[in-house]
C-alpha cells in the first residue's frame, strides 16, 4: 500500500487478536521463506513487463507471445540476478501465468533425473538447465489419458542400426494435451510401448528431439501444433497444450530412459531392481507440488473474499448508521470461514506431504522402495481432494462476492478458469482416489496377517478398538479436543473401508467387486485423505509456533476445518455409528462459536498470506479495501468505452431505430 493512503480496512485489522507478522513467517515455513517470497513479489510487481491487468483482453496470439515474453525476461532476471531456484521458483509463482516453463522445469527435467541413468543425467540435464533445450512430458494420448498402460504409440527397437523407432499408429495415438509442446518444446520425454524382437515390454519414456536447434521446424516425420482454445478467456490459454505425431522417427538407443529397465545393444531386456512404478515418479513429484498450489489458489480466492466481504454492505442500518458488513452475516461466515480454515489445513498438509516426498526420494536413492505405495497414495489422495476443494472454493468466493465477483477485474474468474483444470491433469480426481481405495483395501486385508500398518494407515492398527468404539463428546466443548475428534475421524474412515474390504470379499471376483463398488471405495478414500489433513494440522499445533496468539488462531481454524468437514459428511459418521445424531449437532454448536472467534481476525488472517496486489489482481481484494472508487474508474477503462458511440451503431443500431420509427408512423 502507498505511505499515507487510506486503508479502508483499518478497523479490521485492529481487531485482530494476534502478531500478522509471526503468522506471516508460519504461513511461509520460515523467516528465510517469507523474506525470499516477499523480495520476489516486489521484484515482479515492479517489472512493467509482468503486468498482467490486460490478459483478459488479449487475443489468443498476443496472449501467449506475451507469455513468451514474460518468459524469457524471467529467465534473463534469472540469471542476470544470479537467482537461486528457490527464489526462481518464487519469481513463477508471482509471474502467475502458465507458461511452457512449468512442464520444462516441473515435468521434464524431474522425468530426466528419476527415470534417467547417471549417463543419461548428465548428458541431457545441463542442456536443460541453461534452457539451451526446452522439454515437455508427452503422455496423453488423444484416446487414453488415465489409462496409461493403455497408450498406443510404440517404439521400436532396430537392432540394425541401434535405434528406437517411435511410432503413431493411429489417430487416438497421437499426444494430445502436453503443455509447452505445441509451440516452443524443443524435445520431449514421449511415452511409448516398448517393443523388443516382437516382444511388448510396458510403458517407458523416451527423449525425443522434435524441432530444428536452428530455425524450430519440425524435425523429419514429427508434426506437431497447438490444440486450440481452452475453458476462459485468459486463464490456461497461455500454454501452448500440443497435438504430436511420430511417423517412423529414429532415435538413439540411449534416448530411452533406463533407469527402471535396460535395452542393451544386442536387444536384450534387463530389469533393474527399481521398480516398475517408478516410471510414474514424475508424477507423485507433480502431485505433490500440486496440494501446495492448491493452498495458494485457495488462500488468494480467500483473500479476495474475506476482504471484499468486510467493504460491502447490505441492509441493518439503524437509525441512519451505515448497513451491516456482509461478512458479519452468519451464513457469509459459514460459508467463508471453512474456506479460510482449508486454505491453512492444507498449506500445512502440503509441508508435511513434501517431507514425506523428501524421505522417500531419499529411501529410493538408496535402493529402499517400501514406502513408494504410501508415497503414492498419499500423493495421489491428497491432490483429489484438496484441488477438488479448492476449484469449488473458488467458485463458492465468486459467489461470497455477489455480482462484483462476477466481474473480470475481480480476479476469481480468472482464479477458476486457471486452476480448474488441475482437478483433471496429473490424474483425474476419482481416478487417483481409487488408487488410493486400492491401497486401503490391500492394507485392511492384511490386517489378519500380522502384517503392522505405518505411516498414514498406522490407526488400522488399531481396527479392533476403532471398529466399536463410541465418541464419549458430552459437550460442544468437548470437540474442541484433538484427540476425540481425531478418534471420530478414524473410526469413520476405518470403518468405511473395512464395509468396502466386506462387500468385496462378497464378489468372486475381485475386479468385477471394485468396480461395482467404485462409488463407495472413492468415498473411503476421501475420508481416509481428509482424515491426514485433520491429523497434520494438529501435529502441526505440537511444534513451537512463535508469535502472540499466533498458536490459539491455528487452533481455531483446525477445530474449523475438522468439524466444517465433519458436519460436511455427517452422513458418514453417522451410518458408521463413528458419532451419534447428538454428537453431530453439538459439533455444530462448536463450529458456530468458531466462527464468532474467526470474525475479529478474519481480516488479519488473510493479510497473513502475504499477497500483493499485483499478486492477487482482484479489484475487490485491495489491500486498502477501496473497492468502488476503483471498479468504478476500472469501468472507464474498457475498450468498449474508448468511443461514447458505439463501433456497429451506423451498420447495425441505427437502422434498427429509424425502422421502429418508421413502424411506429405506419
Ligand atoms: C529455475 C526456474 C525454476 C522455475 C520453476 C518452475 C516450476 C514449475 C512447477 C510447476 C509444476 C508442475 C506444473 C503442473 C502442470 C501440470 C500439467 C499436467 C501434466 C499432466 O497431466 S501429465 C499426465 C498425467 N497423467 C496421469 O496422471 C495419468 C493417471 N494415470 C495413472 O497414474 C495410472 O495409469 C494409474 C495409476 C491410474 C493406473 O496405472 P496402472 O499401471 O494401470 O496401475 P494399476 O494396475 O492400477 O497399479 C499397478 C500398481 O502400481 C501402483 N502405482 C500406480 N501408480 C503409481 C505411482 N505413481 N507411484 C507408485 N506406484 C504406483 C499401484 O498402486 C499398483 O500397485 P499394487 O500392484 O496394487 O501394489
Ligand atoms: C490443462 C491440462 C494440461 C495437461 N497437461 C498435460 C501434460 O503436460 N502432459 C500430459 O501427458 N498430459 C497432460 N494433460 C492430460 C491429463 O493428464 C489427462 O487429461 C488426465 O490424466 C485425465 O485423463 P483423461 O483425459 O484420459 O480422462 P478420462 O480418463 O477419459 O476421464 C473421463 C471421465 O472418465 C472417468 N474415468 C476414467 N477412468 C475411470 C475408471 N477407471 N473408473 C472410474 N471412472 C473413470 C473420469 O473420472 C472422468 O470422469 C493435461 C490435461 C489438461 C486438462
Amino acid at each position: 500500500m502507498e505511505v499515507g493512503a487510506p486503508d479502508y480496512l483499518a478497523g479490521e485489522r485492529q481487531t485482530a487478536e494476534f502478531d500478522v507478522e509471526s503468522m506471516k513467517v508460519t504461513w511461509a515455513g520460515s523467516r528465510h521463506a517469507l523474506e525470499v517470497s516477499d523480495r520476489m513479489a516486489r521484484l515482479v510487481a515492479s517489472d512493467p513487463v509482468f503486468r498482467k491487468d490486460n490478459r483478459v483482453m488479449l487475443s489468443r496470439k498476443e496472449l501467449f507471445k506475451n507469455t513468451l515474453r514474460k518468459a524469457a525476461h524471467a529467465w534473463k532476471r534469472i540469471v542476470e540476478l544470479r537467482l537461486t531456484e528457490e527464489e526462481a521458483s518464487r519469481v513463477r509463482f508471482f509471474v502467475d501465468e502458465p507458461a511452457f516453463t512449468d512442464l520444462h522445469w516441473g515435468m521434464f527435467v524431474p522425468a530426466i533425473k528419476g527415470q534417467g541413468t547417471e549417463e543419461q543425467q548428465q548428458k541431457w540435464l545441463p542442456l536443460a538447465y541453461k534452457m539451451q533445450i526446452i522439454g515437455c512430458y508427452a503422455q496423453t494420448e488423444l484416446g487414453h489419458g488415465s489409462n496409461v498402460q493403455g497408450l498406443e504409440t510404440t517404439a521400436t527397437f532396430d537392432p540394425k542400426t541401434d535405434e528406437f523407432i517411435i511410432h503413431s499408429p493411429t489417430l487416438t495415438s497421437s499426444k494430445w494435451w502436453p503443455g509447452g509442446l505445441g509451440k516452443v518444446s524443443t524435445h520431449a520425454v514421449a511415452y511409448a510401448r516398448l517393443i523388443v524382437d516382437g516382444q511388448e515390454h510396458g510403458v517407458h519414456g523416451f527423449i525425443v528431439q522434435l524441432r530444428s536447434l536452428d530455425d524450430h521446424m519440425p524435425l523429419p516425420g514429427i508434426t506437431v501444433g497447438d490444440i486450440g482454445m481452452k475453458f476462459g478467456s485468459g486463464a490456461y490459454n497461455s500454454m501452448d497444450n500440443g497435438v504430436l505425431r511420430f511417423d517412423n522417427v529414429r532415435i538413439p538407443r540411449d534416448q530411452m530412459l533406463m533407469r527402471v529397465l535396460q535395452v542393451t545393444r544386442e536387444g536384450k531386456v534387463i530389469q533393474s531392481d527399481v521398480p516398475r512404478q517408478l516410471i510414474y515418479g514424475t508424477m507423485v513429484f507433480v502431485r505433490q507440488t500440486i496440494v501446495a498450489d492448491a493452498s495458494c489458489a485457495l488462500s488468494r480466492a480467500v483473500c479476495i473474499a474475506t476482504r471484499y466481504s468486510a467493504v460491502r454492505r447490505q441492509f441493518g442500518s439503524q437509525n441512519g448508521g451505515p448497513e451491516t458488513q456482509v461478512i458479519d452475516y452468519k451464513t457469509q461466515q459459514s460459508r467463508l470461514f471453512p474456506l479460510l480454515a482449508s486454505a491453512y489445513a492444507f498449506r500445512f498438509v502440503s509441508e508435511w506431504l513434501k517431507s514425506l516426498y523428501t524421505d522417500v526420494t531419499e529411501k529410493l536413492q538408496r535402493g529402499e522402495f517400501s514406502t513408494l505405495p504410501e508415497a503414492h497414495a498419499c500423493t495421489a489422495g491428497l491432490k483429489s481432494i484438496t484441488t477438488s476443494a479448492t476449484a469449488d472454493a473458488i467458485e463458492e468466493c465468486r459467489k461470497l462476492c455477489g455480482g462484483h465477483g462476477y466481474l473480470a477485474n475481480s480476479g476469481l474468474p480468472e482464479l477458476f478458469a486457471v486452476y480448474v483444470p488441475a482437478c483433471t491433469y496429473e490424474g483425474d480426481n476419482t481416478v487417483l482416489l481409487l488408487q488410493v481405495a486400492r491401497f486401503l483395501v490391500k492394507t485392511v486385508s492384511q490386517l489378519g496377517s500380522g502384517k503392522v500398518p505405518v505411516g498414514t494407515t498406522a490407526y488400522m492398527g488399531r481396527a479392533r478398538h476403532l471398529i466399536q468404539c463410541k465418541s464419549n463428546v458430552q459437550s460442544a466443548e468437548d470437540w474442541l479436543n484433538p484427540q476425540v475428534v481425531v478418534e471420530a475421524f478414524e473410526a469413520r474412515s476405518l470403518r468405511m473401508s473395512v464395509a468396502c474390504a466386506e462387500n468385496l470379499a462378497k464378489f468372486p471376483n475381485p475386479e468385477e467387486g471394485f468396480a461395482q463398488l467404485a462409488a463407495d471405495l472413492v468415498e473411503a478414500a476421501a475420508a481416509h485423505c481428509q482424515l491426514i489433513v485433520v491429523t497434520k494440522f494438529f501435529e502441526k499445533l505440537q511444534q513451537d509456533i512463535p508469535g502472540k496468539g499466533v498458536k490459539k488462531q491455528l487452533q481455531i481454524l483446525s477445530s474449523v476445518y475438522a468439524l466444517y468437514i465433519l458436519h460436511k459428511h455427517l452422513g458418514d459418521f453417522l451410518s458408521t455409528g463413528s458419532i451419534t445424531p447428538k454428537q453431530g449437532a453439538l459439533a455444530n454448536d462448536q463450529l458456530r462459536s468458531l466462527y464468532s472467534k474467526i470474525r475479529p481476525n478474519a481480516v488479519a488472517l488473510v493479510d497473513a498470506f502475504n499477497y500483493t496486489d499485483h499478486y492477487l489482481s482482484s479489484v475487490l481484494g485491495r489491500y486498502d479495501g477501496n473497492v468502488y472508487p476503483t471498479l468504478y474508474e476500472e469501468a472507464w477503462k474498457d475498450p468498449l468505452n474508448d468511443s461514447v458511440v458505439p463501433d456497429g451503431y451506423q451498420e447495425y443500431i441505427r437502422p434498427l431505430l429509424k425502422q421502429q420509427i418508421r413502424n411506429a408512423r405506419l
